[in-house]
């Protein structure tokens, strides 16, 4: 769908976004992650086609952005950071200038309209005045214009910026709903949106990419968490010797019950190491309680991704 290919974005002497490539598939839904000046906005301007790039390429479908940036920016939907509604206009009317700014045909108008009100739950609200409405029902007003005329690829910068728990639940809804039709890349500081909505994360730092990785494998660690009876005690040194397995660590004892984690060779096989695992442990004669992968938290991943950066920890 998106190819970015070494994209450069300078600002005088700065270098916001620093030779950065990623592909997109379809469908997919990718989170854009970073702290604040990271160049998360420059790079959806990027993709949006309304900010040139220094240097790099995009593109959509196969077509290059920068050779026909007007014909495709008709095909994406783009929120931008700060909300290009219009306060002094109605609902309705807005959407049907953006409509026209999209150059959907006359004709086809009303019923666009229709479907992106209904999408975003706007229907009650369609003959009020923009500045009438909650930070998150214009924020909603944002999305409507963003996926008038159904386009397959949406940018949304951060669009659950500033609501509240309940709007933020609802938009993240609408995304997974959205995202059954489109690629969506969203840019956002929150590990939970992250989680509740993306199939992949990008994690920028100081303008470079440092990491590209499903959300799955990502969360995936090589280490399972064990927990057996005290029935044997060199149980660690058989399990030390399993080739699947490079390190175990003790991590408590208690009057009936003792936990390991078990780190795994990087290229083993986790169902692999798993069955060796089981047997290791009933074959020395001790009660096998527990044995699960330990799933990695996305705050500590997107730490140690940007730590030569000195990142902080980001908002839940
Ligand atoms: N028009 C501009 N002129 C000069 N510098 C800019 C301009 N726009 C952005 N920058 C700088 O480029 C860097 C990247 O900014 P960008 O807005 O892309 O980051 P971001 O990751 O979106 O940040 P945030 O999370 O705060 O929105 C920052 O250092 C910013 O100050």
């Amino acid at each position: 769908m998106i190819e970015v290919d070494t994209l450069s974005r300078r600002y005088g002497e700065l270098m916001a976004v620093d030779q950065v490539s990623f592909t997109t598939g379809r469908n997919e839904v990718v989170g854009l992650l970073g702290h604040n000046g990271a160049g998360k906005t420059t790079i959806m301007k990027m993709l949006s086609g309304y900010l040139e790039p220094s240097a790099g390429r995009i593109t959509v479908d196969g077509t290059v952005l920068a050779d026909h940036a007007r014909q495709l920016q008709r095909k994406l939907g783009y929120l931008p950071e700060n909300l290009p509604v219009y306060p002094e206009m109605l609902v309705a009317d807005y959407l049907e200038y953006a409509a026209t700014l999209k150059g959907i045909p006359r004709a086809e108008r009303h019923l666009a309209l229709r479907e992106v009100i209904a999408a975003t739950g706007l229907g009650a609200r369609a003959l009020d005045p923009i500045q009438q409405l909650s930070r998150g029902l214009k924020q909603r007003v944002g999305v409507a214009q963003a996926i008038l005329g159904q386009p397959r690829l949406l940018i949304l910068d951060e669009p659950t910026n500033g609501l509240d728990p309940e709007q933020t639940g609802e938009m993240r809804q609408l995304l997974r709903r959205l995202a059954q039709r489109a690629t969506i890349i969203l840019s956002t500081h929150i590990m939970q949106e992250v989680d509740a909505v993306c199939d992949r994360v990008l994690v920028l730092a100081g303008g470079r990419l440092v990491l590209d990785e499903p959300l799955q494998s990502l969360r995936q660690s090589r280490s399972l968490l064990l927990r057996t009876g005290l029935e044997e005690p060199e149980l660690a040194t058989w399990l030390r010797r399993l080739p699947q397995v490079a390190a175990v660590h003790e991590e408590s004892a208690s009057a009936n019950c003792r936990s390991w984690t078990l780190q795994l060779h990087p290229r083993s096989d986790l169902d692999t190491a798993a069955n060796n695992i089981a047997s290791c442990v009933t074959g020395a004669g001790a009660a096998l309680y527990q044995l699960q992968p330990l799933v990695r938290d996305l705050d500590s991943i997107f730490r140690e991704a940007t730590m030569q950066q000195g990142g902080s920890e980001l908002e839940h």
